[in-house]
C-alpha cells in the first residue's frame, strides 16, 4: 500500500484522480489540498465519494504532504515547479499533471508559458509520462511530467507513421477538438454554457502552448525535425478530445497493420478495424485512446482519427498509469473501466 497526496483536489483533474484512486487497491489517500476549501470534507464537496473517502481538504503546504510516497499536482502551470524539489528531497515521488516539466528547452517553455521557470535544474530529470513511448524510463523516474491532453491524442495518432518513416514529416496537420472541461473548473466567461453551447470555434490558430510539446514528442519519434500545423477547437461537449490528423505518405504501406503492430501490446491504445470511425463517447470516462486509420480513395493522404477523454487518458488516468509503472503495480490497476454510454 502506498500513500498518495493530491495538490489541487477540487479541480476537474483533481476530482478525477480522486475517482480513480479511492478504488485503487494499492493506494491510500494521505492528503488532498485546496486553498479555497481547506477544512471541508472531500465528500461534502463531492458527494459521489461518500463512503469512499474520509479525507478533509488541507492547505497545500509541504508539511501536509510529507507523509506521502507520491504527490500528484493537479494544479495550474507554475505551481508544481515551486514545490517539487522539496518533495523530491524528502524521497517523495512527484507526478505533475501541469506543463511545468514537459518541455526540455527552458527558454522555449518560458516563451510559451510567460513566466520564469522556478526549477530549471529539475527539467533534465523529469520523464515525459507517455507510457507508450517512455515505459522503461517511467519505471525508474521520481519526477513525471504528464503529457497535455491535446499532445496525448496527437502523438499517439502520429507516432506509428513517424517511427516507420512513411510520411512527409514536414507537412503534418492536426485538427483537434476539445470538450469544455479542458479549460478547468475555474469560473470564466468563456466556459459558460451560454458561451459554449450551440456553438463551435477554432482558437489559438497563431500558436497554442501545446505546439512545442507536441513537436518535441514527434521529433523524438521521427529522429529529425517535423513541421506541424496544430489548430485546437472548442466543442459544446463536456469531456473528450477528437483529433483528425493528416499527413502525406511517401511510400506504399499497409497502414492498418502498421498501427495494429505498433500498439499490439498497449492496453490503453485500441486500433479500430479498417473503415471504422472513432467517437468520443466510446472513451468517455475510460483511460483508452481509440484510433482509426484511413486512406481516402486510396490516395497518398493518410487520415488518422484519435480520441481520448481529456480528463482520463489526457490527464488523471494517464497520471495513475504512470504511478502504477513507478511503483511496480500492474499497469492497468485501478484503470479497468468501460466508457459510459450513452
Ligand atoms: N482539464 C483538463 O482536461 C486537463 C488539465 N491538465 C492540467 O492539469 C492541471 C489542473 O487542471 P484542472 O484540473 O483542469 O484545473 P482546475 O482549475 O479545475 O483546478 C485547479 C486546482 O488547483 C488548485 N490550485 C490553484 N492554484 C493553486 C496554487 N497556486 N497552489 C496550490 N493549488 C492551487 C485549485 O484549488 P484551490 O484554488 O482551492 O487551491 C484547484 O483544486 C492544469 O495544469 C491543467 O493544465 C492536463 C490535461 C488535461
Ligand atoms: C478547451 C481548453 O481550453 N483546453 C485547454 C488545454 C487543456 C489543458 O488543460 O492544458 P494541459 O493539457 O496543458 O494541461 C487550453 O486550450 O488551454
Amino acid at each position: 500500500m502506498i500513500r498518495a497526496g493530491i495538490v489541487g483536489g477540487t479541480g476537474y483533474t483533481g476530482v478525477e484522480l480522486l475517482r480513480i484512486l479511492v478504488l485503487h487497491p494499492a493506494v491510500e489517500l494521505a492528503a488532498v489540498t485546496s486553498r479555497a476549501d481547506a477544512g471541508m470534507r472531500v465528500d461534502k464537496l463531492y458527494p459521489s465519494l461518500r463512503g469512499l473517502c474520509d479525507a478533509v481538504f488541507t492547505q497545500p503546504d509541504i508539511d501536509n504532504l510529507l507523509g506521502c510516497d507520491v504527490v500528484f499536482f493537479a494544479t495550474p502551470n507554475g505551481t508544481a515547479m515551486q514545490m517539487a524539489s522539496d518533495l523530491l528531497a524528502h524521497g517523495i515521488k512527484v507526478i505533475d499533471l501541469s506543463a511545468d516539466f514537459r518541455i526540455k528547452d527552458v527558454a522555449e517553455w518560458e516563451k510559451w508559458y510567460g513566466m520564469t521557470h522556478a526549477s530549471p535544474d529539475l527539467i533534465g530529470e523529469a520523464v515525459y509520462g507517455l507510457p507508450e513511448v517512455n515505459r522503461v524510463a517511467i519505471q525508474q523516474a521520481s519526477l513525471i511530467a504528464c503529457p497535455g491532453c491535446y499532445p496525448t491524442a496527437v502523438q499517439l495518432g502520429f507516432l506509428p507513421l513517424l517511427e516507420a518513416g512513411v510520411i512527409d514529416a514536414g507537412q503534418l496537420i492536426a485538427d483537434v477538438k476539445s470538450g469544455v472541461s479542458g479549460a478547468g473548473r475555474k469560473a470564466e466567461i468563456s466556459s459558460l454554457m451560454s458561451e459554449t453551447g450551440e456553438s463551435f470555434k477554432a482558437y489559438a490558430v497563431a500558436g497554442h502552448r501545446h505546439l512545442p510539446e507536441i513537436k518535441q514528442g514527434l521529433q523524438q519519434a521521427a529522429s529529425h525535425k517535423v513541421g506541424l500545423t496544430f489548430v485546437p477547437h472548442l466543442t459544446p461537449m463536456i469531456r473528450g478530445i477528437h483529433a483528425t490528423l493528416y499527413a502525406r505518405l511517401n511510400t506504399d504501406v499497409d497502414l492498418q497493420s502498421l498501427f495494429e503492430q505498433r500498439y499490439q501490446f498497449e492496453a490503453f491504445v485500441d486500433v479500430l478495424p479498417t473503415g471504422a470511425h472513432v467517437d468520443t463517447r466510446n472513451v468517455r470516462g475510460s483511460n483508452r485512446c481509440q484510433i482509426a486509420v484511413h486512406q481516402p480513395q486510396g490516395g497518398d493522404t493518410v487520415v488518422i482519427l484519435s480520441v481520448i477523454d481529456n480528463l482520463v487518458k489526457g490527464a488523471s488516468g494517464q497520471a495513475v498509469q504512470n504511478m502504477n509503472l513507478m511503483f511496480g503495480f500492474p499497469e492497468q490497476q485501478g484503470l479497468e473501466t468501460v466508457a459510459l454510454y450513452p
